[in-house]
């Protein structure tokens, strides 16, 4: 034997040999290599091994390092797998390793998943809609379950996408994503809930180009046929779903405001970009005035992109505002200079504003600066706070950052664009040119900053952080609606669980290990408001707020295993038939 081998037990294939530098015997070649696991690198094989393996010609040319095959969106590909093979393995691993895996499996990976749905598809997840068969939606929305089984449904028409845009179809990653958090950080049960894709068609050249594009190769539909595809969605859900609370995600800047304003006052329904984005910004905004001893009544703000996040955002610091100073909403509105890609908005320039940002058009007469970009506005309106939802990456330059830091002690800046390579600014650059003073929140996650040896924890102010408990909060009050006063209430128990309230040091949100504990409280607070505006229609509701959250923790679905009972099939229920939902995983 080779003086330089030893030998090593594997325990499934007996004696193999590694090298002292490392290198394993083998006496394998082609096809029988990468059927084996103790031997297969596949794409990583190097062109050494190829040739000398006779591999060439069975594996695509690209050599990848072990790095680049264990990239994010292949540990998203395998998580998903894993769901659809075993829930409660793949949510209990979940919760096991929180803050390690939500960046796989929600933001910024799903957004690179969703952009390849077509092209990584396996199997279909969810109810697909089509504005061509609008005719048949009650019967293609009734294959998921009983009327008393789903309490929820998450919607999209994939137009705009996290910040990627109109992805069609692959919208209906978003709503599996959005769903998957709820389950994780305020235990619904997954069982009951519903994605829904309305394909409309798509604007996407690249998709409309793409022969393996899956959804309807053809442009938006918009206008009366589009409204009446949606009105058509509604009225079957409600009819077929009655108990079901609406979570809309991702539709485009023409329909989300529009879509929330028409069924806000009929029905249980929540549109995530406009009010779950205002309420978790408020109460990060809320957490920094705690450390900068501002008010909301004398802030000043500058919101970057007033699109559907931006003017979500915009509404409920208004209000707060408004409450807090007790001014009309139309002067707090005042505070509020909202900039798009049109420049800083204006009276003069309402022709090209829609309806929700109209409310925030600054009378001419009051715009005292010299141009109207994102540095003349920092300049002429001095503002405490800045938040992004603009899409465009680096938008706040060192020289708008440092700009802002000379008017203000502590500028708080809120990059909130996702994914995270679109985000206005990395969180590091803002920390270095502001000598840490910024208090910096973001769409999606960073890992702390570290400055002249200490470390400053960067929040993650995502609608995460908040929507899922807003939504635990609706399914178990069953609330009749969703108004702004439950909003508000939510937005104060996010506030109140903000880590820098205790330490200065820390994240201005509270952190996704504890979002389980904070759903509980947000669900508490909704769950009180609906009760009191008589909204609720649960009734064994209890009062004390100690048994309110144990009656709240005790109905949150865990992923534990749970015995099985053998039941006959004449007798059983659609759910013990496996029927329920066919291409869902349970
Ligand atoms: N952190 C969070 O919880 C959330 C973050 N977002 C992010 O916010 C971003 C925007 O999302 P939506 O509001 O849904 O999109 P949207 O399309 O409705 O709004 C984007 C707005 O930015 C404006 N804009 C684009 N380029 C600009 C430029 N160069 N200068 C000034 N304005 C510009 C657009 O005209 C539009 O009004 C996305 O990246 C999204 O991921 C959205 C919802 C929640
Ligand atoms: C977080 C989210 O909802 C978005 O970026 O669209
Ligand atoms: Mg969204």
């Amino acid at each position: 034997m080779d003086p330089g081998f030893k030998q090593e037990k594997h325990p499934f294939w007996g004696e193999l040999k590694l090298s002292t530098s490392g290198r394993l015997e083998c006496a394998l070649s082609g096809l029988a290599v990468l059927r084996h696991p103790y031997f297969n690198k596949g794409s990583a094989f190097t062109a050494k091994e190829r040739t000398d393996f006779e591999l060439h010609g069975l594996l695509p040319p690209h050599v990848q390092t072990l790095q680049e095959q264990e990239d994010d969106l292949a540990k998203n590909s395998f998580m998903n797998s894993m769901r659809v093979q075993n829930e409660v393995l793949f949510y209990r691993l979940i919760l096991d390793h929180l803050k390690e895996m939500f960046p796989i499996i929600y933001t910024p990976t799903e957004g690179e998943a969703i952009e390849k749905y077509s092209s990584l598809f396996r199997r279909p997840e969810g109810c697909f809609l089509n504005i061509d068969d609008a005719d048949r939606i009650e019967t293609d929305l009734s294959k998921f379950g009983l009327a008393e089984e789903v309490d929820l449904i998450v919607v999209s028409d994939g137009e705009q996408i996290l910040g990627i845009g109109d992805q069609g179809v692959g919208g209906i990653l978003i709503s599996v994503a959005k769903l998957m958090l709820y389950t994780i950080c305020s235990g619904v049960n997954p069982a009951r809930t519903l994605p829904v894709v309305l394909d409309a068609g798509t604007n996407n050249e690249d998709l409309l180009k793409d022969p393996l594009y899956l959804g309807l190769p053809k442009s938006r539909v918009r206008g009366e046929k589009y409204d009446n595809f949606v009105d058509s969605f509604i009225q079957a859900a409600k009819k077929l779903y009655p108990k079901a609370y609406i979570h809309f995600e991702d539709f485009g800047l023409q329909n989300a405001r529009r879509i929330l304003d028409r069924y806000q006052p009929k029905i249980a329904c929540f549109n995530d970009d406009v009010q779950g984005t205002g309420c978790v910004t408020l109460a990060g905004i809320m957490a920094a005035n705690h450390i900068t001893g501002n008010k909301m009544a004398d802030i000043r703000v500058v919101m970057f992109g007033a699109g559907t996040a931006g003017t979500g955002i915009a509404d409920q610091l208004r209000d707060a505002i408004a409450v807090e100073s007790k001014k009309d909403p139309s002067e707090a509105a005042k505070q509020i200079w909202c900039v798009d890609k049109i420049g800083v908005l204006l009276e003069s320039k309402k022709d090209k504003l829609t309806n929700a940002q109209l409310k925030f058009a600054q009378e001419d007469k009051n715009w005292k600066g010299d141009s109207d970009d994102l540095l003349g506005v920092i300049k002429a309106v001095k503002p405490h706070v800045l938040i992004g939802t603009s899409t465009k990456p680096g938008a706040f330059t060192e020289e708008i950052v440092k700009e802002m830091a000379k008017h203000v002690e502590r500028p708080v800046i809120f990059p909130l664009s996702n994914p995270t390579r679109l985000h206005e600014a990395k969180p590091e650059d803002l920390m270095k040119w502001t000598d840490c003073k910024a208090l910096v929140a973001t769409g999606s996650p960073f890992p702390p900053v570290k400055h002249n040896r200490k470390e400053y924890e960067i929040a993650e102010c995502n609608n995460s952080v908040c929507f899922p408990g807003i939504g635990l909060g609706a399914i178990l009050s069953r609330t009749k609606l969703m108004p702004a006063e439950l909003l508000v209430e939510a937005t104060k128990a996010v506030a109140a669980a903000a880590p820098v309230l205790k330490d200065p040091q820390a994240g201005l949100l509270p952190d996704v290990s504890v979002v389980r504990d904070v759903s509980v409280d947000i669900a508490a607070a909704v769950i009180k408001k609906a009760v009191e505006l008589g909204l609720a229609q649960e009734t064994d509701i209890p009062e004390d707020d100690a048994v309110l959250k144990d009656w709240i923790r005790e109905q949150m679905w865990d992923p534990v295993y749970r015995e099985l009972l053998r039941v006959d099939e004449e007798n059983a229920s659609p759910h013990a038939k496996g029927e329920v939902g066919s291409n869902r995983t349970h």
